[in-house]
């Protein structure tokens, strides 16, 4: 089963973006999503390059924000798309079932349409405004996944739901009891200056109450 907390990588330069990735990785992340936007595709490339290894040493589950290709090119674990980006069931050919495949919802249907097309997890938000990303879907809030978690479970839709969109440590108790399955992250642990102590809270919070 995948780990419960999604680092989504931040930084306008190849440099940034390691630095990034390999704070967030030593400090106990072991999923990370590449998230590198509006560069070229040779620096893309020259990213990914480096971050498949490192993901490597620390065991972490690596995958890639919307590029397909390059997901396949670099063979990463998996790939990140969202409602405008590539469509599932095309990304599912594409690469195989062998691949990790995310797709974004902000509704009910988003998820149904995910789950036919062949999609492995669902990244359902915002949960709250953030300014990680422009142009953001309507805001759910706590209501909204409530009832959108409520509605999955009475359709026996059985997907792994990760609350995306201006977590922070304290929303993460109410949202599991929403019955999601984990958060993807990007500010809080980016700009924490005590990343380990804060990863570690947030695992702790998210895998309470789980009987290994
Ligand atoms: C886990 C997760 N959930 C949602 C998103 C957002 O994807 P998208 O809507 O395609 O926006 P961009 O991240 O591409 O700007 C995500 N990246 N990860
Ligand atoms: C990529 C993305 N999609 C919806 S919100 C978001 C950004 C999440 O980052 P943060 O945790 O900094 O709000
Ligand atoms: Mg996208």
């Amino acid at each position: 089963m995948y780990s419960k907390l999604q680092y989504i990588s931040q930084g306008d330069t190849i440099e940034k973006q390691l630095y990034n990735i390999h704070n967030a990785l030593d400090n106990g992340c072991t999923w990370v999503q590449m998230r590198f936007k509006n560069q070229s595709q040779k620096d893309a490339f020259t990213l990914a390059e480096a971050v498949k290894p490192l993901c490597e040493k620390y065991a972490a589950n690596f995958i890639v924000n919307d590029n397909l290709n390059l997901t396949k090119q670099i063979d990463a674990d998996g790939v990140h798309l969202g409602l405008t980006d590539t469509k599932i069931d095309e990304a599912r050919v594409f690469l195989g079932t062998s691949k990790v495949i995310g797709g974004t919802a902000n509704t009910f249907e988003d998820i149904q349409n995910h789950v036919k097309n062949g999609c492995d997890y669902i990244g359902l938000g915002p949960f709250r405004f953030t300014a990680t990303k422009e142009k953001l879907s309507p805001i759910l809030g706590l209501s909204g996944y409530f009832e959108i978690l409520q509605k999955l479970k009475k359709n026996k839709i059985d997907i792994p739901v990760y609350a995306i969109g201006g977590i922070t440590l304290r929303d993460i108790n109410p949202l599991m009891e929403t019955g999601i399955h984990g958060i993807a992250v990007s500010g809080i642990i980016t700009e924490s200056d005590e990343k380990e102590k804060l990863i570690q809270q947030l695992n702790e919070k998210l895998y309470a109450n789980i009987i290994v």
